[in-house]
């Protein structure tokens, strides 16, 4: 659910948010409105908003896990783990993580990727938040939920920066809870 329909309605905090969202035009491709949140971290502030809002809604929920996707969800991932008092999980692309690991492909708009884990990172019944800066199909988002849900984890949440009209309206990914912070900007 978006977070204006869950108490945030007019907070002034979610306009910076989407206002601080470049949109790139046909990149990576033609005919992708690229939202492009590096425009978002470099103003201090409304980073600051953003991971906040997070933490006011996690930091009472008792998880113990932040998993982070790789790339940009190891940008939020880590400040709300730090705020919250959880650890910071890196879901990385194949390839990345040393030693054992568990992995999830997932399909994309074209072709197809996949997620990895390292196995011990997270325990049986820890519970967990996912976290990446945005949300579009939702494959991304369901192969960090199995990826968890495998060691025996407890997803309580998938939280997004922003989440694309495939998602509007959806309270739910994958059974899971999925909290969006806003809308993409035209
Ligand atoms: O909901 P979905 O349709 O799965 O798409 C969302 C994913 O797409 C983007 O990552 P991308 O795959 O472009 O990888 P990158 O961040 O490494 O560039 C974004 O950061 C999400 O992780
Ligand atoms: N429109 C978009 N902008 C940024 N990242 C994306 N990932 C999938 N769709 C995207």
């Amino acid at each position: 659910m978006f977070a204006a329909e869950n108490g945030l309605r007019g907070d002034p905090r979610l306009k910076a948010i989407s206002d601080a969202i470049s949109v790139v035009p046909n990149f990576p491709k033609p005919g992708i409105m690229f939202q492009d949140i590096t425009t978002l971290v470099s103003d201090h502030k409304v980073f600051k908003h953003t991971v906040d809002i997070f933490v006011e809604r996690y930091r009472d929920m008792g998880i113990s896990v932040v998993a982070g996707v790789e790339a940009r969800g190891f940008i939020f991932a880590p400040p709300i783990a730090l705020a919250i008092g959880a650890k910071f999980v890196p879901l990385r692309k194949p390839g990345k993580l040393p030693g054992e690991v568990i992995s999830e492909a997932y399909e994309l708009e074209y072709g197809s990727d996949c997620l990895e884990m390292r196995v011990g990172a997270v325990k049986q019944g820890e519970r967990a938040l996912v976290v990446d800066d945005l949300v579009a199909t939702g494959g991304t988002l369901s192969a960090a939920i199995r990826l968890l849900e495998c060691v025996g984890a407890e997803v309580i949440e998938c939280a997004c920066v922003i989440g694309l009209p495939e998602v509007k309206g959806r309270r739910l990914l994958d059974a899971k809870p999925l909290y969006v912070l806003v809308e993409p900007r035209q």
